[in-house]
């Protein structure tokens, strides 16, 4: 059985007087364990699937499903990475991290050493009694991922996580979210509008059209680079070929658009 299912999903945004019909027709699977990505011009409809299959929205038709319960009763199985971090600007990194546990009711020792473990893995050991502020913006990012793993969600949504960092904290950071996502074998979607993280980070691309938002193509990342980190992929021959692939394809999706 896959971790997410999407069947038949239709969505229209109405007002008193005109409706935008936002998606139309998406029905996809991720398994567990998958990290894929939602690529697509500007306006396709991506954030509205991601509310979605958070259960944010409901669809005006259509199901889904995650692990074969619908999402509406598996809300809390659902963690964000945006790209903001949203960390509480009163409160130390530790307390920062602790919270969505202490919210959920189940800070427990064994919830609070996962966390100490997740803090460590993503380079923050030292930094547990200071504030936001006084960390740098890809640090403040680790924090946020800390704060979303530490609830054990079973599926993790990525909008645009890295889009507000300079390139070379993106590409670290890229590595060091690829490499924790894999050690704990979470199943994740990357939103984003850069082709290249698409294919270093992913095991599949879902490519949507312009609005209304339909499943265009799928591509799937050869496994040559899937073995390699986010960084390594980015050098490896395959990579410029699919690169240009995804590309002409955007490209073509585009220009259908303008006319
Ligand atoms: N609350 C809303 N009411 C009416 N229309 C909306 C609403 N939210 C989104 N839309 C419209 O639905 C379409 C899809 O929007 P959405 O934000 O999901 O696209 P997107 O692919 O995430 O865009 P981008 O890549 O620019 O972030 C757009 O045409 C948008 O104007």
């Amino acid at each position: 059985m896959s971790l997410l299912k999407l069947d038949g999903i239709h969505h229209s945004y109405f007002t008193q007087t005109t409706a935008t019909t936002a998606l139309s027709d998406i029905s996809l699977d991720i398994e567990e364990g998958e990290f894929v990505s939602f690529l697509g011009p500007s306006g396709c409809g991506k954030t509205t699937l991601l509310s979605i299959i958070a259960g944010l929205i409901k669809p005006t038709e259509g199901t889904v499903m995650l692990e074969g319960q619908s999402v509406q009763e598996s809300v809390n199985k659902i963690g964000y990475m945006l790209q903001q971090d949203y960390l509480f600007p009163w409160k130390s990194i530790e307390e920062n991290i602790l919270l969505g546990l202490k919210i959920g009711g189940t800070l427990k020792s064994s919830k609070i050493e996962y966390a100490k473990s997740l803090l460590e893995q993503m380079g923050l050991k030292g930094f547990e009694t200071q504030y936001p502020k006084q960390l740098s913006g890809g640090m403040r990012q680790r924090v946020a991922l800390v704060r979303t793993l530490a609830t054990e969600p079973k599926l993790l949504m990525l909008d645009e996580p890295f889009s507000a960092l300079d390139y070379q904290t993106k590409l670290k950071l890229e590595d060091l979210v690829s490499d924790t996502l894999k050690s704990y074998g979470k199943t994740a979607i990357l939103v984003t509008h850069d082709i290249g993280e698409a294919i270093a980070m992913s095991d599949r691309i879902f490519l949507f059209s312009a609005r209304p938002g339909k499943l265009h193509r799928t591509f799937l990342v050869p496994d040559e680079l899937r073995k390699l980190t986010p960084f390594n992929a980015r050098n490896h021959e395959t990579y410029s070929v699919l690169f240009q692939k995804v590309w002409k394809e955007l490209e073509s999706l585009e220009s259908r658009e303008e006319h």
